[in-house]
């Protein structure tokens, strides 16, 4: 397999068009993130921040425009195997098994790079417990990174609201992803949380070496944890670059004051 040039963008979204009927939620979307970067995605209600999401994780594909991942157009790879590639995500709204551990949650999100196939699994070869020890390592080690380890035995349905987001983390991160989407990170988290959560974040991109993309609509998270922002209004992007810059921006300021004040 070809390497890539380490100074090319991880992911460049190259003009990309989304319409539904004669709705078009992305109009000619273009920005690039560079390897390691935190890129916050900003906009008001309705500007395509999920749209897009969407289609990074592959649910929709562009109705024009090109989205490439390590130089590779995304629409090449089937949905099912976006994880495989390097892009792992979460959710919204938790998608949790409640009933299970901590742990088991964790492990099920490192299932998508086992490699033996039914037969393997049935036989239990020495090639899939080495798997299993593998698995069962990394968990143990993204539990302590996520401060995870004190409920690893306990069901999610026991857990406070922030600390089970920690687990969605942990559970997204088993797939050893190049590229993290965050929907809404900071969503029904307290204030105390949120600044865990902006911590955290920084303790994963720079352990983990991680890119990761969030959509939030926590300005004060966004801007404090980000090093590019792109904000898109109406499905256009409006500007795209340093936080300082872009909250500057007079589009972005009229967007804002525009829909919210
Ligand atoms: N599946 C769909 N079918 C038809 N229209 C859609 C669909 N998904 C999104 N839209 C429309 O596309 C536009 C962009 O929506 P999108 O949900 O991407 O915005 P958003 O920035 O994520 O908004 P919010 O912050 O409210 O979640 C909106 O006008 C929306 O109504």
């Amino acid at each position: 397999m070809a390497v890539q040039d380490p100074s090319l963008p991880l992911l460049d979204v190259r003009g990309v068009t989304v319409r539904f009927g004669g709705i078009t939620a992305l109009d000619g979307v273009s920005f690039a993130i560079a390897r390691g970067a935190i890129t916050g995605l900003i906009g008001p209600n309705g500007a395509g921040k999920t749209t897009l999401f969407n289609c990074l994780s592959r649910l929709y594909v562009p109705t024009e425009g090109s989205i490439l991942f390590e130089g590779t157009p995304l629409e090449q790879s089937p949905a099912h195997r976006i994880a495989a590639l390097g892009i792992g995500r979460t959710f919204q709204n938790l998608a949790l098994f409640r009933t299970m551990s901590v742990r088991d949650n964790v492990m099920v999100g490192g299932h998508c790079r086992t490699g033996s196939g039914f037969l393997a699994n049935a036989l239990r070869l020495p090639a899939v417990r080495r798997e299993e020890h593998r698995l069962s390592d990394q968990a143990e080690r993204l539990m302590a990174l996520l401060d995870l380890q004190d409920v690893a035995q306990r069901p999610v349905s026991d857990l406070p609201f922030g600390t089970a987001k920690r687990v969605e983390f942990a559970r997204a991160l088993m797939s050893e992803p190049k590229l993290l989407l965050l929907d809404e990170p900071a969503g029904g988290l307290n204030h105390e949380e949120v600044d865990g959560l902006r911590q955290l974040l920084r303790r994963i991109q720079s352990e983990l070496r991680l890119t990761i993309l969030l959509v939030e609509h926590h300005m004060n998270l966004v801007m404090r944890v980000s090093d590019q922002v792109v904000a898109l209004d109406f499905g256009r992007k409006i500007a795209d670059g340093t936080p300082a810059e872009v909250q500057a921006h007079p589009d972005v300021v009229r967007a804002y004051l525009g829909a919210e004040a």
